[in-house]
């Protein structure tokens, strides 16, 4: 009962919020609803943003990291956590059977994001699991004849993990390396190509820099020397436009809670023709062509499925609303502070994601003046390894501005409030740090402190 109530409550307030927003408009009902930072209030005209600022809440910048689910999307999944909660693999009766017809649409939605057909689409639990059976399962299958993987250095952690369990079992893997803007050498692919790789896995968007690969030109290299194109397209899907046919590639890992969906919930796209094959990592019921066994989880699917759908429909419109944002930050930031350098291809990249780094400040303390807002670093005082990212580092970038990156993940729900609020945060904690700074100090007397010979302990 109680949950009867909470649900027909929440789906009241929700559909408003949809509605209210509309379904191109982003404005303040949506943006409300999934805000982190202020309390919505209503009045007159609806739900709005002008609420309380929530004390003790940070605002909201790591959209790579994960995104909020949008309300039309948990709208579209309530119904099948409450009532139509029925395994999607029986089929003795209605309740299998609308679970069925839900699964079915949401891989229609999906495979319609990157231009496949829903038979080519396998659910998984997410990114990292695609990742893994794609890697692993073509080179497992393939085994007798193909012994070698090429990728890049800067791919997510889950690819390299996977590449590096190959590499245990007697497989070699090449990591490429990348330019100072993060792109793969074309030349430097070709070259690495030999009789026996299996498999070329380069990733669409880069999840620390946001940098997009030449994914055609690289899909034109395997067709040539036929070989399966992998791509890790978690950061790409609902951002950029995807083609699997454009892209010319075998298999794609692609991630629900990336694109204003739930966690827990992903895909692997998988060629028909020519047929890819892989070995499965998950062996039991034959779900998923027994690919990937285990009862679906219906609820993320439809979400995911509602997710990809809203994500077409309104991906030009993100874009533009997020380009906005993305110049009005970064504009705002160098408008006010020198020393602050874009990492990354400015040309090549995807405009949700700023990654800078900041001159002459100490990075451990940058971070710890920017509680108020939640982003991601590059350095190594917020994970546990000692070392600062090794996607900057493949860049070439520095040590010291490697350990003053921040990340800034702009979103649909982004506003210009918390845009404002974040440049004026962070150029206040950089110009405390510089005021400090005897470093700064002489760079701005004009001495040049490349060339200075500091004492060796
Ligand atoms: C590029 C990339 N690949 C893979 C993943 C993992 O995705 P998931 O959380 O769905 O496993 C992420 C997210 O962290 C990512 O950014
Ligand atoms: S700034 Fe913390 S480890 Fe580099």
């Amino acid at each position: 009962m109680a949950s009867k109530l909470i649900a027909s409550t929440l789906r009241k307030t929700l559909t408003k919020a949809a509605k209210t927003a509309g379904v191109r408009s982003l404005s303040n009902a949506t943006a409300a609803a999934v805000s982190t930072a202020y309390e919505p209030q209503e009045d007159q005209n609806g739900i709005t943003l002008k609420g309380v600022r929530i004390a003790g809440r940070p605002l909201y910048l790591d959209m790579q990291a994960t995104t909020p689910v949008d309300p039309r999307v948990l709208d579209a999944m309530l119904p099948f956590y409450l009532s139509r909660y029925g395994n999607p693999h029986s089929r003795t009766h209605l309740f299998g059977w609308e679970s069925e017809v839900a699964v079915e649409t949401a891989r229609s939605q999906i495979a319609d994001l990157i231009g496949a057909s829903p038979k080519e689409i396998i659910f998984t639990s997410g990114a990292t699991e695609s990742n893994n059976v794609s890697i692993k399962g073509v080179m497992h299958f393939y085994k007798d004849k193909k012994r070698h993987v090429i990728t890049t250095q800067t791919e997510h952690k889950c690819v390299l993990d996977s590449c590096r369990h190959l590499q245990q079992e007697g497989f070699e893997i090449t990591y490429l390396p990348v330019g100072a803007d993060g792109i793969v050498n074309l030349d430097e692919l070709r070259a690495a190509i030999r009789p026996d790789t299996g498999l070329i896995s380069v990733m669409a968007v880069n999840n620390e820099i946001g940098v997009i690969q030449p994914m055609e030109e690289i899909g034109q290299i395997c067709k040539e020397f036929k070989i399966p194109f992998h791509t890790d397209a978690a950061q790409a899907l609902g951002k950029i436009p995807v083609d699997v046919e454009k892209w010319n590639v075998s298999l794609m890992s692609l991630s629900g809670h990336k694109i204003y969906g739930p966690k827990g919930v992903g895909a692997l796209y998988m060629r028909r023709r020519p047929r890819i094959r892989v070995e499965p990592l998950i062996n039991g019921g034959g779900q998923e062509r027994g690919i990937r066994s285990g009862t679906l989880p219906t609820p993320l699917i439809v979400g995911f499925g509602s997710a990809c759908e809203i994500a077409k429909k309104e991906m030009d419109y993100d874009h533009k609303r997020i380009t906005a944002l993305h110049d009005r930050l970064l504009n705002g930031i160098k408008e006010k502070l020198d020393g602050v350098v874009v990492n990354g291809s400015m040309e090549r990249r995807y405009i949700g994601n700023l990654n800078l780094s900041f001159a002459y400040v100490e990075g451990e303390s940058l971070l710890m003046g920017l509680k108020e807002v939640a982003v991601s670093s590059g350095s190594a005082c917020t994970s546990a390894s000692l070392e600062p990212s090794y996607v900057l580092r493949a860049l070439g970038v520095d040590e010291d501005m490697a350990h003053t990156s921040i990340r800034f993940g702009i979103g649909r729900f982004t506003t210009e409030a918390e845009v404002d609020r974040a440049i004026e945060l962070t150029v206040k904690q950089v110009e405390k740090l510089r005021e400090m700074s005897p470093l700064y100090e002489m760079v701005k007397e004009g001495i040049d402190i490349k060339q200075i010979q500091w004492a060796q302990h």
